[in-house]
């Protein structure tokens, strides 16, 4: 049995290797996952759920109940799907990775969720430097049983769809908007700060340090701000964003952004561990740790 990725392949152009992006939606081969695919499922799962207590927000730890997903076994698409139609009328498609940008906001903007139907090995279980199915299964999938995060995840890719037509500035300034909520937001709960970024949720590592390390920036919800932070892809994050509750992300998302990206363009980005004057602080970094590279 080969179940051997078709991995994104990558090509050398002039910018260096340049990943190969697929765009076909597979079928998941579910029978062709091994014994050691099922365990790796079953080890990170148990894993993320004992971190999970008590820093997971309790949204995330709910739906997650209430789709039924559990360890014993990688999850067949298709009984997930019964239970997500029925509840926001979101589908999981299957794919072998990365997506092209426009394509990616295609199915988001046509409620369709891209799950790479691929999982790590076991030499992997702490990072990966792509989307596998554990990060895209486990980590995003139970907010899209949530009415109002379902609703963001569509108008976030209609707005992809819009801000690949203006250009490639309002489609960086989008992009961060995607990675400081989808992938690593934070919420205030009544009880405190939890997490409900899939980037986080499916990191044993950065679900301890987002909430506890004393390095990070914790910052209030500010949609320019955000789209105008850089980000690493390589690191912990210098800086988490805090919402207020998944309306106020919503609110905050539904106007036209045109105006916006012809604004943020007259100004310069923001480095990723700074913190502004006009940010509500609810944590100021030391940056403990962080590389001296000059910022990024
Ligand atoms: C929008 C996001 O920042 C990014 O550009 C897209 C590109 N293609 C993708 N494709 C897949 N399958 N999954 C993803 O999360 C993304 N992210
Ligand atoms: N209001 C945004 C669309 C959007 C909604 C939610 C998240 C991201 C983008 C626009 O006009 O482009
Ligand atoms: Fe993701």
């Amino acid at each position: 049995m080969n179940t051997t990725p078709n991995r994104v392949e990558h090509q050398l152009t002039d910018k260096g290797y340049v990943p190969v992006y697929t765009t076909a939606v597979v079928e998941q081969p579910w029978a062709s996952y091994s014994g050691s695919d099922h365990d790796v499922w079953a080890t990170l799962f148990a894993r993320q759920q004992q971190i999970l207590v008590g820093r997971a927000s309790d949204e995330f730890l709910r739906q997650q109940r209430a789709m039924g997903m559990n360890p014993d076994r990688i999850p067949k698409f298709d009984d997930l799907n019964r239970v997500l139609r029925a509840t926001t009328g979101w589908e999981l498609v299957g794919v072998e990775g990365l997506l092209p940008e426009l394509t990616f906001f295609d199915h988001l903007a046509h409620r369709r969720f891209p799950v790479t139907w691929w999982i790590r090995k076991p030499e992997q279980l702490d990072y990966l430097s792509e989307p596998d199915l554990f990060h895209d299964l486990f980590g995003h999938v139970p907010l899209l049983m949530n009415p109002v995060f379902a609703d963001y995840m569509q108008a976030y890719g209609r707005g992809g769809v819009k801000a690949h037509a203006i250009g490639a500035d309002a489609l960086v300034n989008l992009t961060r908007l995607y990675w400081y909520t989808v992938e690593f937001g934070l919420i205030k709960q009544a009880d405190g700060l939890r997490i409900y970024g899939s980037g986080i949720v499916s990191s044993k590592g950065e679900s301890i340090h987002c909430l506890e390390s004393a390095a990070p920036n914790r910052i209030g919800f500010d949609l320019e701000r955000i789209m105008r932070t850089r980000y690493r892809i390589d690191t912990y994050q210098k800086t988490y964003f805090v919402i207020d509750s998944y309306e106020q992300l919503m609110e905050a998302t539904t106007p036209d952004f045109t105006p916006i990206y012809a604004k943020l363009a007259q100004q310069d980005s923001i480095p990723a561990g700074t913190v502004l004057d006009t940010d509500t602080v609810y944590n100021r970094g030391t940056g403990e740790g962080w590389l001296n590279d000059g910022d990024v």
